[in-house]
């Protein structure tokens, strides 16, 4: 095991905002914490990273704790918000860094991460997107086995955020354990070997994010739109009745059954169907249920 958490409680004064939380994370893997404003997503990692004292419980990564862990250079971290001097070129902050880590400059970084090209650029010139990303090769610099990212493409355009979940899959293939933080679900579903859902300083739910689609299988919607205009039929196998925009939606559990039912139903009255098709549950549905309570 590559991370464990066992436990882990921390308060802030009288606020317990982690209550007892555990988890583990392989080797190779890409574990995502997902959770709403306040849940305790950055805490935990803080945690993790050895910034932060907690109050119980046991961390450990590599089977050290965090403190000796960043100390050796196992963890890398890209904090929620970080920045650097306003005037400090993109190579001389990676000279300081390798500096600092007593190695020597590392260009590939900047090359792999398409930063090469803006070398010479002052840290107050460069895009949300090229500061994360120079933040993410700073981060990485001594090659450390863990890197901690704490919501690493909030702000990101649709293509900026594409661009760095290639590196982050890159840095997964080159063997490197990533744990992150995010209120994306779509980005969690796309990037992330398994999830943990926190919700007010719990774990609520834990999986890959197929096993915790899953969780809400059973449940899927069918919409239908018709033609003609129809206010309320009623079918044996599908159920929760809505229209919304001339689309009816129907809850089902029986998905077979209750496409049987509309296809009948429209051949037997001489409807028009205009669309037909099944929702699949998604990452944010199930989300949306644990952070408001349901299990
Ligand atoms: N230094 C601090 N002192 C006191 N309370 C804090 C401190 N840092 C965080 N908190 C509180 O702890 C709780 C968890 O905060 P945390 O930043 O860990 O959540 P988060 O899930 O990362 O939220 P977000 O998605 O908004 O970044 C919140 O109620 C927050 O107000």
């Amino acid at each position: 095991m590559m991370i464990e958490v066992n436990n882990l409680v921390k308060s802030y004064g009288k606020e317990t905002v982690l209550k007892g939380i555990s988890f583990t994370v392989e080797e190779g893997e890409i574990f995502a914490l997902l959770g709403p404003n306040g849940a305790g997503k950055t805490t935990t990692l803080e945690c993790l990273e050895g910034l932060r004292e907690y109050d119980l419980g046991e961390v450990q990564v590599f089977g050290e704790n965090p403190k000796k862990a960043i100390e050796g250079g196992t963890i890398g971290v890209q904090l929620q918000s970080s920045s650097l001097p306003a005037n400090l070129s993109v190579k001389d902050s990676m000279k300081l860094f390798c500096h600092w880590n007593q190695i020597k400059y590392r260009k590939d970084l900047l090359e792999n991460l398409g930063l090469d090209v803006l070398e010479n650029k002052a840290y107050k010139t460069l895009s949300t997107g090229q500061k994360r990303r120079l933040h993410l090769a700073l981060a990485l610099t001594h090659r450390p086995k863990v890197l901690f990212l704490d919501e690493p493409t909030a702000g990101l355009d649709v293509e900026a955020r594409v661009s760095l979940h290639d590196e982050i899959r890159k840095l997964k293939k080159g063997g490197t354990t990533i744990i992150l933080a995010s209120h994306d679900m779509a980005e969690v579903e796309a990037l992330c070997d398994r999830v943990g859902i926190l919700v007010q300083g719990e774990l609520r739910s834990m999986g890959t994010p197929g096993e915790i689609i899953r969780e809400v299988e059973k449940e899927q919607w069918i919409e239908v739109q018709w033609k003609e205009e129809l206010s309320n039929p009623v079918f044996q196998h599908l159920f929760d009745h809505q229209i919304i925009q001339g689309v009816h939606r129907f809850k089902t559990e029986k998905q077979l059954e209750g496409l049987r039912e509309i296809l009948d139903f429209t051949e037997n009255n001489q409807l028009n169907l205009s669309d037909l098709r099944i929702q699949k549950p998604t990452l944010e549905q199930r989300f949306i249920q644990i952070a408001k309570g349901g299990m």
